[in-house]
């Protein structure tokens, strides 16, 4: 069985891409493009958007005996103190993710989140799915310690799955995670006996995986250097600015149209993979149309005929990229082929 992950989406994110009046970069189409790359990579998905906190509170409620990762995409409740609390109160490692940048605004539910993934539109949460499938939550493990957890992780989840068996036998696993129409807010005491608020110390380990969540105590201590390395300086206590980020861009209030920081982003005018992903994630968003994304990939193949420098050692992989990618109109790629050329392009 692989591993178990909930994505919960935040408020509004139900009507992603509709703002925009442009087709594509959809809830829909950001739940095919988890869906697809969660199968390839053996993870098994349960996604929930509510316009409420307490439904997603609930959600993780229910859920919590049977999780393994939370991808939380809290959209404005970046603040919230109680899905913040909820998170740790589960214990489920976690994994935050935002379409666009975070820029002044500070995350309370950073704190209890293993790492923190924006600007990357549809990216920030497939990067998220990766890396809960690695075990490298926070993205800074090496490969030969990315292999280790994976072990580790194999062997683990051999004695799960005996454990698994025997609480499959009520049918509520399963009956839960294939259902369409689970609700939120099942009553405690039908899961696997797990509690809530638990230290560390009782977390199991394939539970934890590469990163613990941060107890009460350990949040205070861990958050201001966390804060500092994922909101580019700002020092925060517990969710509260301290002090205004020197240079951070201006709030974004638009869905999806954005997300071109600085963490992260790579050079325009250096035809890198990154720079290829960057815009194929732009499209899925929807901040970019076929068409834009076509020409764009078109006026940069000319680029490098004209002998521009591309990434060491990848020239040919970006140039089929660009090729495929120019004749977008035409062959219309889907969603879950785009991604999957964002994957082949990450490594
Ligand atoms: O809906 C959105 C997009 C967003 O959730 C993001 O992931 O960047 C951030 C929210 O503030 C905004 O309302």
């Amino acid at each position: 069985m692989g591993k178990r992950l909930l994505v919960l989406h935040g408020p509004n994110l139900n009507l992603l891409g509709e703002r925009e009046g442009k087709q594509g970069g959809r809830l829909a189409d950001l739940d095919a493009a988890l869906t697809a790359r969660a199968t390839e990579l053996g993870l098994e998905l349960k996604v929930v958007q509510s316009n409420h906190e307490g439904v997603l509170i609930d959600t993780l409620q229910a859920e919590r005996s049977r999780l393994d990762g939370v991808v939380v995409s809290p959209a404005g409740l970046f603040g919230s103190h109680p899905l913040m609390e909820a998170l740790e109160l589960v214990g489920v490692p976690a994994i935050e993710v935002y379409l666009e940048r975070l820029g002044e605004r500070e995350s309370v539910v950073a704190d209890v989140c293993a790492a923190t993934i924006e600007g990357q539109g549809f990216h920030s949460y497939l990067e998220a799915l990766e890396r809960f499938a690695n075990g490298d939550l926070t993205g800074e493990l090496t490969e030969e310690e990315e292999d280790e957890e994976a072990e580790d992780e194999d062997v683990e989840g051999d004695e799960e799955a005996e454990d698994e068996a025997a609480e499959d036998e009520d049918g509520v696993v399963d009956a839960a995670w294939s259902g369409e129409d689970d609700e939120a807010g099942e009553p405690e005491g039908k899961g696997k006996g797990k509690t809530l608020g638990r230290r560390e110390k009782d977390i199991p380990r394939e539970k934890s995986l590469a990163v613990r969540q941060p107890g009460a105590l350990a949040r205070a201590a861990d958050a201001p250097a966390k804060a500092l390395a994922s909101s580019g300086g700002s020092r925060k206590t517990l969710g509260r600015k301290v002090e205004a980020p020197a240079a951070s861009p201006a709030p974004s209030k638009t869905l999806g149209r954005k997300g071109k920081g600085a963490q992260g982003t790579p050079a325009a005018d250096f035809l890198s993979r990154a720079l290829v992903r960057q815009k194929i994630a732009d499209r899925l968003a929807g901040r970019l149309t076929q068409a834009e994304l076509a020409a764009w990939a078109r006026s940069k193949w000319s680029d490098v005929q004209r002998g521009a420098s591309a990434e060491s050692g990848y020239e040919d992989m970006l140039e089929d990229s660009l090729l495929t990618l120019s004749s977008l109109p035409a062959s219309k790629l889907s969603d879950s082929e785009l991604v999957n050329m964002m994957t082949r392009l990450d490594r």
